[in-house]
């Protein structure tokens, strides 16, 4: 008491204040000028493909978002399983990473007219904002944290994409070949060894670092049209849960552009050069060039034996699982570089359907394990060449299991009568030319 009627005595109020005015400044002007740095995150670089940060941004987001966001989009899309929501522009979300505030703010494209006018208007980038003492730590551990906590929380609802190149970019839509295993109609002890041979491949990680090799496995699938290449590589990417690239040769021009589309190509994936023995520039190698081929300076046309050999390359630097698939009709017009060992490392043979196989159809199609017209359909696709496609084709006429085997029946009765016409020219023809050769 004494002291306080003594400091009153000797220092006036308005020193007093000054005083206290002069402190509070102080640490507020310490506060105010602390300096920030902003990252942006948007969509696409010129040239470059699609910035994977800004859909783990938008997914970590909807994990964050909190009842302090009083404005929020929320849509419920086609492969997730549950209602997500989305930060729309004018909201803030702050996030603490290891003691960091970092605040996040969505800006749409200031020169578009629709994000001008339109507040909900989705199209934009993200900011995020941060101290300037910890821009390492947010480049490098935060924005890893963004793409490993987002992955988990997809990884239950990965929608797999199928990708097509077009203009120098992978574009992507959604994958939904309904294709499994299961359905396919194939040798039971091909089907289990392909399963086989994914499993052991998904498994060798530290067998393929050790050897040095990258961690791809090439698959040749060949047969002729509608034996199932196609769904065969459905039922591997539904199995794997891996996304598919489709490569169309035709489509590169350059070689430059053949070693951007391999780099661009994302992990767990696999990608697919359909149809081999019809793409330009890939046939069998002039008889000069000797097999030696393993640079990447590849001109057209190139080989296909110099398109892996360069694949090898850029894809053991990544150390990332991947696989490609090649398909052809005519294995046979195939550059034989292509076919030696060592080069596919499976090659699987797509032949006509077998009665085993049509059981596994009608299983499929029909939901039937038995029926009295199989012993006679079997002897017929035993003596006849038809494919899963064309016998799967009749299976789909009709509901009814006796209506649907009886258009089998027919089916396979009329190749039947075509197969031994054909035969007959062909031994007529044959007849001919031996009289006229006499
Ligand atoms: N082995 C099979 N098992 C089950 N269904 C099959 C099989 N083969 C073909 N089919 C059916 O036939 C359709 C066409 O087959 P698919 O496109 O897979 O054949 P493909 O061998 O790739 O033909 P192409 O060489 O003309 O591309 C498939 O959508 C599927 O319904």
């Amino acid at each position: 008491m004494l002291l306080r009627n003594v400091y009153h005595e000797l220092v006036p109020k308005k020193i007093e204040t000054f005083v206290v005015s002069k402190i509070l400044s102080f640490f507020c002007r310490r506060k105010l000028s602390k300096s920030f740095n902003t990252f942006i995150i948007d969509d696409s670089w010129d040239g470059l493909d699609r910035n994977k940060l800004i859909d783990a941004s938008r997914f970590y987001l909807s994990s964050k978002i909190g009842p302090k966001n009083k404005i929020i989009r929320v849509g419920k899309f086609r492969g997730q399983k549950n209602v997500t929501a989305a930060m729309v522009e004018g909201e803030k979300i702050v996030d603490v990473f290891e003691g960091i505030e970092i605040t996040w703010q969505f800006a749409k494209q200031e020169n578009d007219d629709r994000a001008k006018n339109d507040r909900f208007f989705n199209k934009g980038h993200f900011e995020i904002t941060f101290e300037d003492q910890y821009r390492e730590k947010v480049f490098h551990d935060y924005l890893n944290h963004i793409l490993d906590t987002s992955k988990a929380l997809t990884q239950g609802e990965k929608v797999l994409k199928l990708y097509t190149r077009s203009r120098g970019c992978w574009n992507s839509i959604d994958f939904r070949h309904p294709s499994t295993f299961d359905a396919l109609a194939m040798d039971y002890q091909l089907k289990k060894s392909i399963i086989d041979d994914l499993d052991r491949f998904l498994a060798r990680k530290e067998f393929y670092k050790r050897i040095g090799k990258a961690w791809k496995r090439g698959y040749l699938l060949y047969g002729p049209p509608g034996t199932g290449k196609s769904s065969l590589i459905a039922a591997m990417a539904n199995y794997l849960k891996f996304d598919v690239y489709d490569l169309e040769l035709a489509n590169i021009i350059s070689d430059a552009d053949l070693r951007k589309a391999m780099l661009d190509i994302d992990r767990k994936s696999i990608t697919v050069i359909e149809d081999i023995d019809c793409s330009a520039g890939v046939h069998k190698r002039s008889v000069s060039s000797d097999d030696s081929d393993d640079d990447c300076n590849l001109v057209k046309p190139f080989s296909l034996s110099g398109l892996l050999n360069c694949i090898d390359g850029l894809w053991s630097s990544c150390g990332e699982e991947r696989i490609i698939v090649f398909t052809t009709n005519r294995k046979e017009v195939l550059d034989p570089a292509l076919l030696r060992p060592g080069r596919m490392d499976m090659h699987i043979h797509m032949s006509y359907c077998s009665t085993q196989g049509f059981r596994v159809l009608v299983s499929n199609y029909l939901g039937i394990e038995e029926h009295h017209l199989f012993e006679e359909i079997d002897g017929l696709i035993q003596s006849t060449e038809v494919t899963p496609a064309s016998l799967a084709e009749e299976l789909l006429k009709s509901d009814d299991a006796d209506v649907a085997l009886g258009e089998v029946l027919n089916f396979l009765k009329k190749k039947k009568m075509e197969k031994e016409k054909n035969e007959e020219e062909k031994d007529k023809i044959e007849e001919e030319n031996k009289n006229s050769a006499q």
